[in-house]
């Protein structure tokens, strides 16, 4: 079942304390996907996560799940009367209980059998007997998972299910966890602030600022037609600068760049944000140009930090070698930067 979200406003405290956490959020998330809610930290995930399921109340617009209305100002049911799973970043599985009588804490009775198969859908066969305090971070979020998603929720919601595990299980636990979710068709929302674990488990990401949803779609759809710098530099490598417009150049602290070194034309108005890739700059030396602040080896080439005087800085890479002691000018290659109107 999708699950859509239109106009949904949601504000913290009253008079001086007011604080608009989302403003107009507007987006489905398809039936069977996982959908990813990717910004930083503050921008409003957990808020929209929290009215979903029951844990915020629903001041402004509607939530649906398929043709029903989940929640809107007049409805809101409590989480428990929510066809609804939650996994929290630490896991949060009760700690007097057994691996296996917390995946079966919300099963009903007639079902209980099928705990075993749980717990061998999350690779915990053998620990049932154990107690959190007795297992790994990455197995006590297997567990946290199965809980979840033993009662059959409509839908998943997932707060940074990741986190507290490290880098090379994080990445196995979002495999079998994209896996398991395809395989069951589980409508899926995953709130995430990094763009690497979007890009791998997402179908579609809503990319949040500032309590707004600044781009929706599939990483494709993102990748090859970004709404804003800032969503384009989702993408490995890309920074983002500002410019303005100075007669056939732009304008940067880095230097003037000639408009050929865009990709597609310039929008409309005289400042803009530029969405460009290290790989895609030239380092060329030169005495009035930017000092060399770091230099880092890579398989083939280097990258290297280069600094203003003011203190600004831009990565480039390059297949040449770099000194330390000499100055380069960044010059961008034709064609490789996209330019957004700022905002
Ligand atoms: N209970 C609350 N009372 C007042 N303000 C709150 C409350 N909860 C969140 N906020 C504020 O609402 C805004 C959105 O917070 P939210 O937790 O939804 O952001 P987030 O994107 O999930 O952030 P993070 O990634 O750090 O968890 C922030 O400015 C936050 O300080």
């Amino acid at each position: 079942m999708s699950l859509e979200f239109r106009h949904i406003a949601h504000v913290y405290g009253q008079g001086a304390n007011r604080l608009r956490a989302l403003a107009d959020i507007s987006f489905t998330a398809p039936a069977g996907e996982i959908t990813c809610l990717l910004g930083s930290s503050g921008c409003g995930k957990s808020t929209l996560l929290n009215l979903t399921a029951g844990l915020l109340e629903v001041q402004d617009g509607c939530i649906t799940l398929g043709s029903e209305v989940l929640a809107d100002p007049s409805h809101n049911p409590p989480p428990e009367k929510r066809p609804i799973g939650l996994v929290f970043q630490d896991g949060a599985l009760f700690p007097h209980m057994t691996i296996a009588q917390n995946i079966a804490f919300g099963m009903p009775p007639s079902e209980r059998g099928a705990v075993t198969e749980w717990l061998d859908q999350v690779g915990l066969s053998g620990l049932e007997a154990r107690y959190p305090h007795e297992l790994s971070g990455g197995q006590q979020q297997r567990a946290a998972l199965a809980r979840a998603m033993a009662p059959d929720p409509k839908v998943l919601l997932m707060d940074e299910p990741f986190a507290s595990v490290d880098i090379v299980l994080r990445r196995r636990l979002r495999r079998d966890c994209r896996i398991l979710l395809r395989e069951r068709g589980t409508t899926t929302i995953l709130v995430t602030h990094d763009p690497a674990e979007a890009l791998d488990v997402a179908d579609r990401i809503a990319v949040m600022e500032a309590g707004r949803i600044v781009q929706f779609g599939t990483p494709a759809q993102l990748h090859d037609a970004p709404a804003t710098a800032s969503v384009g530099a989702i993408f490995g490598g890309a920074q983002v600068i500002s410019a303005e417009r100075a007669g056939d150049a732009l304008q940067t602290v880095f230097g003037a760049w000639p408009l050929t070194c865009l990709a597609g034309d310039l929008p409309p108005g005289s400042r803009f944000d530029l969405l460009l890739f290290a790989d895609h700059i030239d380092c060329v030396a030169d005495d009035q140009g930017l000092a060399v602040r770091d230099v880092q080896t890579l398989g083939e080439g280097y990258r290297v930090l280069l600094k203003t005087g003011a203190g600004d800085e831009l990565t480039v890479e390059t297949v040449l070698p770099v000194s330390p002691d000499q100055r380069y000018k960044p010059v961008p290659q034709p064609g490789s930067i996209r330019a957004f109107a700022s905002a």
